[in-house]
């Protein structure tokens, strides 16, 4: 399938999604698919090759996140906002985040080097100067005091929350991307850290024909 029907069915899952996707930022996720195609070869970053597969399970998947972050955000008038994606990868949904929104700072983190080398690369060629890549573990970097932490497919909720969450500000939000709503992990978390779920959004992802939810977390004590 060509470049211009990706970037159609971008255009459409956006729509659904209630975000707008203008021309320069379908440009941008479309070259971002080229790159991640190109270094997949070589580095091995990410099991899906099929660059259908990646469109709807990367792309489409990272940018249902989008409108639920920027609800969060703007409730709370923040307008220029840290963003921290654990555990990104090849920079998912980090990388989406940052095109959509040039006003958030995002830091992507990850243990392995390649991984932050594209993410790095991918900042350079489509000049997202607010996106940054931090080869760490994220147990141990220094505290980046972001307004929201989002993961997906990183870990459980109470690991999530354990490695993670000195990475929130005061008053911000650790975000997870998951499939169908994790009750087991939910419980852990309750009983074994001091955060407390707020709210449990069900994603409906276009074009992917899967359960998925985003599950909200603060602090005991801030809710
Ligand atoms: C299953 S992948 C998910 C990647 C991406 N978020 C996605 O959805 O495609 C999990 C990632 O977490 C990273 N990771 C695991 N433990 C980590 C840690 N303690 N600190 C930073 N990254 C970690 C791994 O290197 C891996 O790239």
């Amino acid at each position: 399938m060509g470049r211009e029907q990706f970037g159609l069915r971008l255009q459409q899952a956006g729509q659904v999604l209630g975000v707008e996707i203008d021309p320069p930022k379908i440009d941008a996720l479309l070259a971002y698919l080229d790159q991640l195609q190109r270094w997949n070869k070589t580095y091995n970053l990410t099991a899906l090759r099929d660059p259908e597969q990646m469109l709807v399970q990367h792309l489409i998947d990272s940018l249902s996140v989008v409108k639920p972050i920027a609800n969060i955000l703007y409730k709370n008038t923040v307008l220029e906002s840290t963003i921290a994606d654990v555990g990104s990868g090849a920079g998912l949904p980090g990388v989406v985040l940052a095109i959509m929104h040039p006003n958030w700072e995002v830091h992507c983190i990850d243990a392995v080097e390649k991984k932050m080398a594209f993410v790095r690369q991918v900042s350079s060629v489509l000049r997202l100067r607010n996106l940054h890549a931090h080869h760490q573990r994220v147990e141990s970097m220094q505290p980046l005091e972001a307004d929201i932490v989002v993961s997906r497919a990183f870990a459980s909720l109470a690991d999530f929350a354990t490695l993670a969450g000195r990475h929130v500000a005061t008053d911000g939000h650790l975000v997870a991307m998951k499939g169908r709503e994790p009750e087991e992990e939910a419980e852990l978390l309750r009983q074994n850290t001091s955060w407390r779920i707020t709210h449990i959004e069900t994603l409906p992802v276009p074009e992917l024909n899967a359960q998925r939810c985003l599950v909200w977390m603060s602090r005991q004590g801030s809710l």
